[in-house]
């Protein structure tokens, strides 16, 4: 997670390193190019939420960041991702220590290592997700994670595939390359995509294994020792060990995740109007975020028990994707977060009708707008997903209101206020009609009554007269 550039005591120390991308004098971190400037950064200095208890005990809770942007469709995603787990990343390398021992034990070593593309993408996940380590012979916290179970979930994950898409535009010379998804809401219990000419089909010999006709038979996973890292305090490195291991639909003692979630599901879920509900938690109930993550039932409804949509998917997988600080080892990973970017995404587009505008940088996955692949939404099938379609598929990032039919909610939402306004203006017209009435009855009365007051008093008075004149 730091420029190789940067990795030197002396950088480490001053906390400050902002080299030239261009080798022009003067420009720091390629600003004359638009691709980053040298900033101070302030940590953020707010108290904890209850579920992290410690200050100053772990790295995360300051991390300092470089400010500088880090940064051939022929092939298709298997190659392309295999490419990326052989290619060493050019720019940046990572940390193997805590930054009390980040200078080695001689005190003048910097704790870094290279790593590649795809391995890059493995470890960051990894570091988001690990526990904190409290000293010599005490357990680790495990307590909180820094890119799970909270409102940050999608947009962590959002960042984390950008990232990968970049540095595999970088890596193949073209920057429209887009990472497709996998929409994994098909219900029952096969994995589709597991085949050999995509993500890998089951081996014949082993139910956990991967067919050796797929290139992913070949990968090793990274950040295995877990346990290691959690009593000693090191951080994973960039060294490969097992195989991945996948067996979907296999975990026969958890019924529960052996099928995939179901195409209602994503509907569903898309209903919920609240991005995040108290306790912005795994807990949280009637939440978009922890629905879509996959703790609540759904429609939102918080149950211990159910596992859901993103979550199901991992543990359906039933291998290293199915565990947190090695998931991203699985290339099924990749795809599993594009769809559900791809969800979020529409439940950007639905509850915050308007006009939509990403800057280029910041498009969802898969969608350099000017060279689209597929539509976003609805979503294709996986069949279509992994042909080249063509471009006259292109979605428009120009949104002005959903194309689609109203959801419920809102169709619930529109009776009520068209209602409450039929209810007022009727109520206003007549309230109007029945003033106008009596102020008419009270104009053409009073003359009147006057009058016949003025008359029968005069005739009172004249009777009056001409009776006592009798
Ligand atoms: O148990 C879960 O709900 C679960 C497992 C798992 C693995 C993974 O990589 C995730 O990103 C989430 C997740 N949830």
């Amino acid at each position: 997670q730091f420029p190789r550039v940067c990795v030197t005591a002396e950088g480490l120390r001053s906390g400050q390193c902002c080299p030239s991308l261009t080798g022009l004098a003067g420009d720091e971190c390629g600003s004359s190019i638009g691709r980053g400037q040298c900033v101070s950064i302030a940590a953020d200095t707010r108290r904890h939420g209850p579920q992290y208890p410690y200050a100053g005990r772990d790295d995360r809770e300051s991390e300092e960041e470089y400010h500088a942007d880090e940064h051939s469709r022929e092939a298709g995603i298997c190659e392309t991702l295999d490419q990326a787990k052989r290619t060493v990343h050019p720019d940046l390398v990572i940390c193997t220590r805590r930054y009390q021992e980040v200078f080695g034990p001689d005190g003048n070593t910097p704790q870094f290592e290279n790593v590649t593309i795809y391995n890059y993408f493995v470890w960051s996940h990894y570091y988001s997700v690990s526990k904190t380590y409290l000293g010599p012979g005490q357990t680790s916290f495990g307590g909180v994670d820094f890119s799970h179970e909270g409102p940050g979930f999608v947009t962590w994950h959002r960042f984390h595939l950008l990232q990968l898409e970049r540095d595999i535009q970088d890596m193949l010379r073209d920057p429209t390359f887009a990472l497709p998804y996998w929409n994994f809401a098909i219900g029952g219990s096969e994995c589709d995509i597991c085949t050999d000419d995509l993500l890998g089909a089951r081996s014949a010999f082993d139910r956990n294994s991967i067919s050796s006709n797929s290139v992913f038979s070949q990968w090793r996973v990274i950040c295995e020792r877990v346990d290691d890292y959690d009593t000693l305090g090191t951080i994973c490195n960039s060294t490969e060990t097992s195989p991945i291991r996948r067996n979907p639909a296999g975990n026969v003692a958890r019924p529960m995740v052996q099928k995939l979630p179901e195409p209602k599901d994503v509907l569903d879920c898309l209903e919920l109007n609240t991005f995040d509900t108290p306790p912005y938690y795994s807990t949280s109930s009637e939440s978009f975020r922890n629905t879509i993550e996959g703790y609540s039932a759904p429609h939102g409804t918080y149950d211990p028990v159910i596992r859901s949509l993103h979550n199901l998917a991992h543990l359906f997988l039933n291998g290293t994707g199915g565990q947190t600080h090695l998931s991203p080892n699985d290339p099924i990973f990749v795809l599993l977060h594009t769809f559900t970017d791809a969800v979020f995404d529409e439940w950007l587009r639905r509850h915050q009708p308007g006009q939509i505008v990403y800057p280029e940088e910041n498009a969802p996955i898969g969608h350099n707008r000017r060279f689209n692949m597929v539509p976003f939404w609805p979503p294709v099938t996986n069949a279509e997903m992994f042909v080249s379609a063509p471009e006259s598929l292109g979605y428009s990032y120009e949104v002005q209101w959903p194309n689609r039919p109203f959801t419920l909610s809102e169709i619930i939402t529109i009776a009520i206020v068209s209602a409450v306004l039929l209810v007022v203006v009727v109520g206003a017209v007549v309230a109007c009609a029945m003033r106008d009435r009596s102020y008419r009855t009270a104009d053409a009365l009073e003359p009147l009554l006057g009058e016949t007051y003025r008359r029968y008093s005069e005739d009172d008075r004249r009777l009056a007269k001409s009776q006592s004149v009798v």
